[in-house]
């Protein structure tokens, strides 16, 4: 089965990734990978350090000749800006008082900065701002990235992309294919299917810069060609709407996580709700709608993966709000490290990456993932006998 753990610090020389459970005889694209990184980095709203990097994945284990062997893919991704940190962040040289020199002491509200120093006893905040930023996505990306090209070995495609910046709406294509999806996004800097709302847009990003204010939004994940019965209706934790809701919120910054219709559900009448069941002999099983966004009872039923998420704007502000210096108590305006004004393009990458990690999570779980070619042959077996059912 599939699973993944990272490691390291924003400032630190590196991410470090290891990813188990991808079956043997996947051809890594590692140019592909590389896009989804770049994507990652890309997006009107970022701040400077995105000039700095230039995240590249390397891998340093599991794969030869650019086929995986099935054993654990060890993954690293360079922190370019580390050259400029290279003492201050030092993993081994004990603590001077000049590579303890830029302490934090006045955590950001909406930030890990005050809890994380309460929970580890850290009195630099720094200790904590360093593994809770979003650096550590970049990693997530790759993982996802490879997780998405074993998903299209098994005819399975999905895109994250944003449908909501501040209260601007910027999707009204959302009933697209995923191919015409991904064709639309990449038509604009900010991962939106309406190029008439880009320049508004860029406006209000620049705006709230200039305030010294943040923005969030909304993402939205379509998922095409799940096979109908992956988790379970048997227990609360194989269900696996709940393992992608979970991994959604583990994205920085998400607030809300929203499956199918989702909210709007709840005021609703069943009658506007429930997917009527269809079937044919070509396509087997089917529903007319697809309000319940593929999930009955935790299982995919067969219909696209609609997955939503809310991100709250940045906790960092560059016109901060009050704090209180952990070590005076004194009231003070919050730390500003240096930070982006909205990060709602480059999440709609890592939100879709999390997403191709559990799908192929759940994939594997279900069928011997140990081998792609037999993969391939258990899941188009599988395909046809639910057709058939
Ligand atoms: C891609 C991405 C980039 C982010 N960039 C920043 C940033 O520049 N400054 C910041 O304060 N927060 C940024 N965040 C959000 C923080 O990482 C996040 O709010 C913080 O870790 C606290 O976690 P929580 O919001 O999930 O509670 C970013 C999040 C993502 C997904
Ligand atoms: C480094 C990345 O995002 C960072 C996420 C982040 C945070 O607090 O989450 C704060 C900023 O860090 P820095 O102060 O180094 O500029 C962002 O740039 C990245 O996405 O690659």
């Amino acid at each position: 089965m599939i699973n993944y753990v990272t490691a390291g610090e924003s400032h630190g020389p590196q991410l470090t990734g290891i990813l188990t459970g991808i079956p043997a005889g996947l051809t890594l694209d590692i140019d592909a990978i590389n896009a989804g990184l770049s994507a990652r980095q890309g997006g009107f709203g970022r701040g400077n350090r995105q000039q700095i990097e230039h995240d590249q994945v390397t891998v340093v284990g599991g794969l030869r000749h650019g086929v995986t062997l099935g054993s654990p893919l060890a993954l690293t991704i360079q922190n370019r800006d580390h050259a400029h940190w290279s003492k201050i962040m030092d993993p081994i040289s004990p603590a001077t008082p000049e590579n303890t020199l830029r302490q934090v002491t006045r955590p950001r509200p909406g930030h890990a900065d005050l809890v994380g120093g309460m929970k580890y006893g850290h009195r630099d905040l720094r200790n904590v701002l360093e593994r809770s930023s979003a650096r550590e996505t970049a990693m997530r990306v790759a993982i996802g990235q490879i997780c998405k090209q074993l998903l299209a070995q098994l005819d399975i495609q999905l895109v994250g992309y944003v449908q909501q910046i501040g209260q601007v709406k910027t999707d009204p294509q959302a009933s697209l294919q995923v191919a015409d999806l991904e064709q639309a996004i990449t038509q604009n800097d900010l991962r939106i299917t309406d190029n008439t709302k880009v320049d508004e847009i860029h406006d209000l990003i620049t705006a709230t810069r200039k305030a010294g204010d943040t923005l969030g939004g909304v993402i939205r994940v379509v998922a095409t060609n799940v096979p109908a019965g992956l988790g379970s209706y048997t227990n609360w934790d194989t269900k696996l709407d709940g393992k992608l809701a979970a991994a959604v919120m583990g994205v920085n910054a998400m607030k809300g996580v929203e499956i199918g219709d989702g909210f709007a559900a709840a005021a609703s009448h069943g009658s506007q709700v429930m997917d009527e069941i269809d079937w044919n002999a070509e396509d087997g099983w089917s529903r007319l709608t697809n309000h319940l966004g593929g999930f009955e009872g935790g299982m995919t039923n067969g219909m696209p993966i609609i997955v939503k998420a809310a991100m709250k704007p940045i906790p960092t502000l560059y016109k901060p709000l009050q704090s209180v210096d952990i070590a005076t108590k004194e009231v003070k305006k919050a730390s500003v490290e240096r930070s982006d004004t909205t990060a709602i393009v480059p999440a709609s990458i890592v939100v879709e990456s999390v997403v191709a990690i559990e799908l192929a999570k759940a994939l594997t779980e279900t069928f011997d993932g140990s081998n792609l070619e037999r993969l391939k042959r258990t899941i188009a077996e599988y395909r046809d006998e639910l057709k058939h059912y």
